[in-house]
């Protein structure tokens, strides 16, 4: 089977959602969901300027001394996605080449990373962790509006356009009634440099290959590379998704595939070292995902129009409050 290619879907002329071009946008964006499960955006209205300076946040963020981050940290419970969390590991590792240390650092890291998590302000079930804010000011500020321009992409393009394409019930609408309580997350995420050494296997990479749990997630990275995608589903093989100056990446997650009845896919992906160019370190990455989920408590029977007689209903109603706590569950 050929590897697949990832499509571009252009939102330029999406506007509210009611153009003819509307559907066809939407149309384009589910085949992209159907058949890959990933997808580059365009012309999301996201303005470019504020994705960069989130970044220049993020850079500034994850360059305080670990002390500092720490003065917002993870809450203890693991499912309470919020603040900093740290692998504790990256200063020693940045520079590391003794060959028994570094072999130790292979076996025991998970993930080379760290990462700050913020929600909707005013979430009753779990609070932002800010740092103080004359550490970092304007962080606060900041990382709340990219928030609110994410949320708002959401509400008004992403989710009327799979509500389009699915040709679901009460046209744009149908999949925003289930997702009004923004139960969105916004992760910045740091992997520091590193020797080339510790990538040398090939069997570790930056992030292990995961599919995500929500609705689905939209993934701002910078210039440096490494994010792979599976393809074809289930096969164990990997293409790149590289950065596209302009783009944003889209990908499904499990919900709305158990949700879809496995029309739309979860897909496979993970992040490894960008090519080694010879200098001894590979690049740090920042990236910027922004994982969206529906609202908790709404239960939630397989769409219409994903089953017929022919494609009878896999799954039980659920709701994703339930769901994703029992994903959850199995991970920590
Ligand atoms: O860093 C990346 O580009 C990917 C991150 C990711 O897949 C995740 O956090 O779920
Ligand atoms: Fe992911």
């Amino acid at each position: 089977m050929p590897d697949i290619v990832i499509p571009v879907v252009d939102f330029a002329h999406f506007e509210d959602g009611s153009s003819p071009d509307a559907i066809e946008i939407g149309k384009q964006l589910v085949q992209a969901c159907q058949e890959v499960g990933f997808a580059y955006f365009r012309n999301t209205g996201i303005p470019q300027a504020q994705v960069e300076s989130m970044f220049e946040w993020s850079r500034k963020l994850f360059s305080l001394p670990i002390e500092t981050k720490m003065l917002a940290p993870h809450p203890k419970e693991g499912w309470k996605h919020r603040g900093y969390s740290g692998v504790g590991r990256e200063q020693v590792s940045q520079m590391v080449f003794d060959p028994s240390e570094l072999a130790a650092i292979r076996k025991q890291t998970p993930d080379f990373k760290e990462s700050f998590d913020v929600g909707r302000d005013n979430c009753p079930r779990v609070s932002n962790v800010w740092l103080p804010e004359e550490v970092l000011p304007g962080f606060r500020d900041a990382a709340s509006a990219f928030y609110n321009t994410c949320r708002q992409f959401e509400l008004e393009k992403l989710l009327p356009a799979l509500s389009l394409g699915l040709g679901l019930p009460g046209g744009g609408e149908f999949l925003g009634n289930y997702h009004q309580d923004a139960e969105n997350q916004l992760r910045l995420l740091h992997y520091p440099a590193m020797p080339t050494e510790v990538f040398a296997s090939g069997e570790r990479g930056r992030i292990a290959a995961h599919t995500d749990f929500g609705t689905g997630t939209i993934l701002f990275q910078d210039d440096v590379g490494g994010l792979e995608v599976e393809s074809p589903r289930g096969s164990g093989n990997f293409v790149s998704a590289p950065p596209i100056p302009g783009t944003v990446v889209f990908n499904i997650g499990d919900f709305l595939m158990r949700w879809s009845n496995d029309t739309l896919k979860s897909t496979l992906h993970r992040v490894r070292a960008p090519p080694n160019d010879g200098t001894g370190m590979i690049k740090e990455r920042f990236s910027i995902p922004y994982f969206m989920s529906g609202d908790r408590s709404l239960l939630v029977d397989c769409l219409p129009g994903c089953w017929d007689e022919d494609r009878p209903k896999k799954y039980e109603p659920v709701t994703p409050g339930a769901y994703i706590d029992m994903r959850l569950d199995a991970n920590y």
